[in-house]
């Protein structure tokens, strides 16, 4: 379960809620719990879940180790600070931010480089949905990232799929159609990585997760697990998420 806080939360408040997400979030259930605030938030998150099993990530980073490159935070850096995952290729950067399938393989190359974990995000939009090319689509994306990459074991990567018509938009996609497209990349991994490789490689799916909407995805044997967004920022809403997954995953000690 990892949430994607993007650009909410002061450091002061993101403290605040990781104090409470390990006070609720009781050890041994059997469901790995991340979140993902911003950068200036990540001291405040690491200090308060420091010992737990929680882990946090970040939700960007660049290619370079170090350069310059004003604005930007780098792989080593987050790596030295303790942080475990990065957020990469996330639609919100590749629409706002014009990032490219070429710069995204790049961050990940480096994530991996450096020891981090990406959560490699990737969707199709509305049009690609209608025109019935989700599917290829998708894969393309996932290939053009991957090909070629070193990775050294399943568990040093996660992959989300996130239809970007699904994202904040109270819309998910049906579990038949998230199942559909995660089967075709689990697919496309098996070619690229192996078939042990790609049957233990983690998916997430990620659009409008809510408590009530997230069990029927869970219940999807290809789905491993959610990327939430706005329910996350909601103490309420995400740890009913930890314990709807840890009960249909039989782990409610
Ligand atoms: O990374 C998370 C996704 O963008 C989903 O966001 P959302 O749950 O607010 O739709």
């Amino acid at each position: 379960m990892a949430g994607n806080w993007k650009m909410h939360k002061t450091p002061a408040e993101a403290g605040n809620f990781a104090r409470l997400l390990r006070q609720r979030v009781a050890p041994g259930r059997g469901v790995e719990v991340i979140i993902c605030p911003p950068f200036p938030a990540l001291a405040a998150v690491a200090t308060k879940l420091a010992g737990s099993e929680i882990g946090w990530g970040a939700q960007n980073m660049h290619w370079e180790p170090e350069g310059a490159y004003t604005g930007e935070v780098s792989g080593p850096m987050l790596q030295a600070m303790g942080c475990r995952y990065v957020i990469l290729g996330h639609s919100e950067r590749r629409s706002y931010f014009r990032e490219t399938d070429e710069e995204i393989r790049k961050k990940v190359g480096a994530a991996l480089a450096c020891g981090l974990r990406p959560i490699f995000c990737l969707g199709e939009n509305l049009a690609t949905r209608r025109s019935g090319k989700a599917v290829d689509f998708c894969r393309r994306q996932f290939k053009d990232v991957l090909e070629g990459m070193e990775i050294s074991v399943p568990d040093a990567l996660v992959v989300a799929y996130e239809p970007v018509w699904a994202i904040g938009t109270g819309k998910t996609a049906t579990p038949a159609d998230a199942t559909e497209v995660i089967g075709a990349l689990r697919e496309e991994a098996a070619r690229l990585f192996g078939r042990e490789f790609s049957a233990r490689l983690r998916f997430l799916y990620g659009g409008s997760v809510k408590p009530d909407s997230m069990p029927a995805f869970l219940e999807e044997e290809e789905i491993d697990g959610v990327l939430v967004g706005g329910a996350s920022l909601d103490i309420e809403q995400f740890t009913a998420i930890i314990d709807i997954t840890a009960d249909l995953r039989g782990n409610n000690d």
